[in-house]
């Protein structure tokens, strides 16, 4: 009552002043507490409530490079209440990126959000899993399922197949151009595709049946968009597959409103809520046909004898973990005792919902750059060819095999430069719980470091002449013509330490079957040599 009657008698302008006044002291508190910051590092001013984000269009990669040059490798700016430290040297990242299973210092990558728990990404699977715990344990299932031979083995059978039906769709679709072209033979076919969106939907199912052992069939009906006899294939549990696998896409959009947009933004800000509905809707799907498949294949498992031979696919290895049927039972019992239970369907949902956001925009976008770069690079080209003919001659029928990939050195030499200049990771994160020591400063509890992977792939110091092109960089390590790798931290496109991408050998299998089979088999060239890459942040 008392309150009540001391705000009726205020006036218009005793609301003002409180009004200003509040704003004044906040601003005050704000700067002051800005001014006031231990280790000062240089950087863009924050201003109140948007803090920097006036410099920040949502490209994080422009955002990353304007910071790194402007202010230098080590710097700082404030984003969604946080200060953040920009990390664009290698020489900075031997604490982070040292594995040690007994220090957690570097062990969060980002902190605990309620955003994340709507999302259903709180303490669940890997990739934004706080909870070190909860990490642990699924991460270690985790690699059991995928860092196997068996899972190598599977990995290589099912390029060989994919890439199979990759080319007759093409061949089916050049053939269609061969009486409009007025080709007499039906080797001379040629098209123009989008290779960005086909290497999508060959990452797609590849990674749906090494990942859950069932079909997807995205390219499929990819082609069935350019084709006028189409294709009928289809798997009742997945009926509808671009859905199934934009779904994942969207999902991995989704990260960054649930984790910048607090709560009110996100029921009530327009523009904002109405994504965040279509996101929760999309979340909705996700979750229910992932755990349909997951409840058919425990089912389909029960009723089986045990001893009986199961697939290879992670989700199969994730349901008999620690169970009777699981043939290595004892051998996973760890000291620290985190994984002698087997997994719940929520958890495994968990893992499988990381290796679908994780492995398929980022093997495809990085077979894309790849692509771009070969095709601006004409010696290149040649010699990847002249290798890949080393291995599998011209006019043979291409036997995919895990031995004779990793024989081609020179490949792999040009996906890891093309994977240098221009990262599929942009931003990797690390936030510390607890305050502790790095670059010579101590910093407070409740710091989040950014490594710019583009910025640290492409530092003067450790990578001469960085805009160059040239896979001779690390080609034939011995070779002291050759500009090495100066540092071991100076190429990180898969981040490093404890939280490492567990899908690097799988990435691996997967690209370099695409490049043998693609740039073996075919001439590419690219429709506009002037075109300008376009590149999408990934963001971990
Ligand atoms: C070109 C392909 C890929 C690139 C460039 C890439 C890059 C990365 C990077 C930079 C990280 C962060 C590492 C760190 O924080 O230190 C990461 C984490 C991760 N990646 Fe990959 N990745 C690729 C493919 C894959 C594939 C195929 C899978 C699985 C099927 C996968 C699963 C994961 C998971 C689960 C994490 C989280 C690890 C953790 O937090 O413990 N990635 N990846």
């Amino acid at each position: 009552m008392a309150i009540y009657n001391i705000i009726s008698c205020l006036k218009i302008t005793d609301f003002l002043i409180i009004f200003v006044f509040t704003f004044l002291v906040y601003v005050f508190r704000f700067y002051y507490k800005y001014f006031t910051r231990p280790n000062p590092l240089p950087g863009p001013l924050p201003l109140p409530f948007i803090e920097c984000s006036y410099l920040y269009d949502g490209d994080t990669k422009n955002f990353f490079t304007l910071l790194n040059k402007k202010y230098g490798d080590l710097c700082e700016y404030y984003l969604n209440g946080k200060r953040r430290i920009l990390i664009s040297s290698p020489e900075y990242l031997e604490k982070i990126l040292t594995p040690s299973s007994k220090d957690n210092t570097f062990m969060i990558r980002l902190p605990h959000s309620e955003g994340y728990e709507e999302y259903g990404m709180a303490g669940r699977g890997i990739i934004v899993n706080h909870d070190i715990k909860s990490w642990r344990y699924n991460r270690h299932f985790f690699n059991k399922a995928i860092l196997t031979p068996s899972f190598n083995n599977e990995a290589v059978k099912w390029t060989n197949i994919m890439t199979q039906e990759l080319e007759d769709y093409w061949k089916s679709l050049g053939n269609l151009n061969l009486s409009k072209d007025n080709l007499k033979n039906e080797n001379d076919w040629q098209i123009e595709i989008d290779m960005a969106e086909w290497a999508r939907r060959f990452t797609s199912d590849m990674i749906v049946i090494l990942i859950t052992g069932e079909r997807s069939y995205t390219m499929a009906s990819y082609y069935n968009l350019y084709s006028l006899v189409k294709v009928t294939r289809s798997n009742p549990l997945i009926e509808d597959s671009e859905r199934f696998v934009k779904a994942f896409s969207d999902y991995l959009f989704g990260l960054h409103f649930f984790m910048y947009f607090g709560y009110f933004s996100r029921r009530y800000q327009p523009g904002i809520k109405d994504t965040v509905k279509y996101l929760l809707n999309n979340r909705d799907y996700v979750f229910e046909t992932l755990d349909n498949i997951i409840k058919k294949r425990r089912k389909e498992i029960e009723e089986m004898p045990v001893g009986a031979k199961l697939g290879h696919d992670m989700l199969t290895t994730l349901i008999i973990t620690n169970t009777e049927r699981d043939m290595n039972q004892e051998k996973n019992i760890t000291k620290d005792d985190i994984s002698t239970r087997p997994m719940t369907n929520v958890e495994i949902r968990g893992n499988l919902l990381d290796a679908f956001i994780a492995g398929v925009d980022t093997m495809a976008n990085r077979f894309s750059f790849l692509t771009y770069y070969v095709c601006h690079s004409p010696h290149v080209k040649q010699k990847m060819i002249d290798e890949i003919y080393t291995i599998f001659p011209p006019n043979t029928p291409y036997n995919l095999n895990y031995v004779d990939l990793i024989k081609l050195e020179y490949c792999d030499a040009v996906m890891n430069e093309a994977s240098r200049i221009i990262s599929v990771a942009v931003d990797v994160a690390r936030y510390i719980p607890n305050s502790c020591e790095l670059a010579g400063y101590r910093w407070e509890a409740g710091t989040t470091f950014h490594m710019n992977i583009n910025g640290i792939h492409s530092n003067e110091n450790y990578w001469p002449n960085p805009e160059i092109f040239d896979p001779d960089r690390f080609y034939k390590k011995n070779d002291d013509m050759n500009n090495k790798v100066g540092n071991k931290f100076s190429f990180i496109p898969f981040g490093g330490g404890l939280r490492v991408c567990p899908g690097r050998k799988l990435t691996m299998i997967e690209l370099i079957s695409l490049v043998v089979v693609i740039f073996g088999k075919y001439d590419i060239e690219l429709v506009d040599m002037n075109a300008r890459q376009k590149q999408k942040a990934v963001q971990y």
